[in-house]
């Protein structure tokens, strides 16, 4: 397998009006090309650090990161990230939004032409072509969603990042748009990290499920190889044992193992 990104001894600490905060420590990983790879962990615990240093957002504080064996310095539309709040322009339409992502990386080398088709692409792998015309707020949380992704798939990108995507969606919603990213991912090959907090939604993506410590100073506690056959069906996994097993070494790491200190508590 082709290493894509590779995460060497990362540390992060924040300077804070308390003092210095070490948020990750540690932090050693490889994601292969095309692989999909789940951070789950409790609340506060470093994923969302994690993932804005593979996007470039942040920095670390000592270790390296690479991406297709070049550092990553900063942000690039070789990483799209696609975030909870699906952060679309609210003054643009569905398929402004898109293009404009589209015209940032390949404007200065394709025609208008080819851009507008990349993006009329972007918004049928989504099945949105219908709502190409309507702004934000004449479409559905998922819909905006979709958009969102639609406009990370369309720049191509080498990786694709996201932070908790599906979070703000009602559960029917949620699995529609689970299962059509299964259904992108597959067909564009895309290489994904995903931050989630939900354990079905990492055992039905994931390639691998990577499970952060509780903070503060968390790292990578144990890792999940996710060794279901593709393409998944979610209402067929409800009955296998392998995915039961799967969910239960996952659950048994939140709540046994890294009990959060909130659930001691109580
Ligand atoms: N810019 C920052 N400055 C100081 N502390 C920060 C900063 N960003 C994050 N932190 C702290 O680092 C820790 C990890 O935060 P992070 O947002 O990565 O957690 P998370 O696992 O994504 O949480 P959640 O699941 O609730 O979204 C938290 O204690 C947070 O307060």
């Amino acid at each position: 397998m082709e290493k894509f990104i590779e995460i060497q001894k990362a540390e992060m600490v924040f300077n804070t009006k308390k003092g210095k905060f070490h948020a990750l420590r540690d932090i050693n990983l490889t994601v292969a090309k095309g692989e999909f790879v789940t951070l789950i962990g409790h609340s506060g615990c470093g994923k969302s650090t994690l993932l804005n240093l593979i996007a470039g957002l942040t920095k670390p504080s000592e270790g390296a990161l690479l991406c297709a064996n070049r550092e990553i310095a900063g942000p690039g539309p070789e990483r799209a990230v696609v975030f909870q709040n699906h952060s679309l322009l609210p003054w643009l339409t569905c398929f402004e939004n898109i293009y404009l992502g589209v015209e940032r990386v390949f404007g200065s080398t394709e025609s208008k032409a080819k851009l507008k088709e990349r993006t009329t692409a972007a918004l049928g792998l989504v099945g949105l072509a219908h709502a190409s015309g309507k702004r934000p707020h004449e479409i559905s949380g998922g819909m905006k969603q979709r958009v969102g992704i639609a406009r990370a798939l369309a720049m191509e990108p080498k990786v694709l990042l996201m932070d908790e995507p599906f979070g703000a969606l009602d559960a029917l919603t949620r699995a529609h748009l689970q299962d059509e990213l299964l259904k992108i991912v597959a067909k564009t090959n895309s290489t994904v990290v995903m931050v989630t907090h939900d354990v079905d939604e990492a055992v039905l993506l994931s390639d691998r499920i990577v499970m952060l410590t509780n903070g503060p100073a968390a790292t990578i506690g144990e890792i999940v190889e996710v060794k279901l056959a593709k393409p998944r069906d979610r209402v067929t996994l409800a009955q296998d044992p392998d995915y039961a097993r799967y969910r239960s070494a996952v659950l048994d790491f939140l709540y046994r193992k890294q009990a959060h200190p909130a659930q001691e508590a109580a």
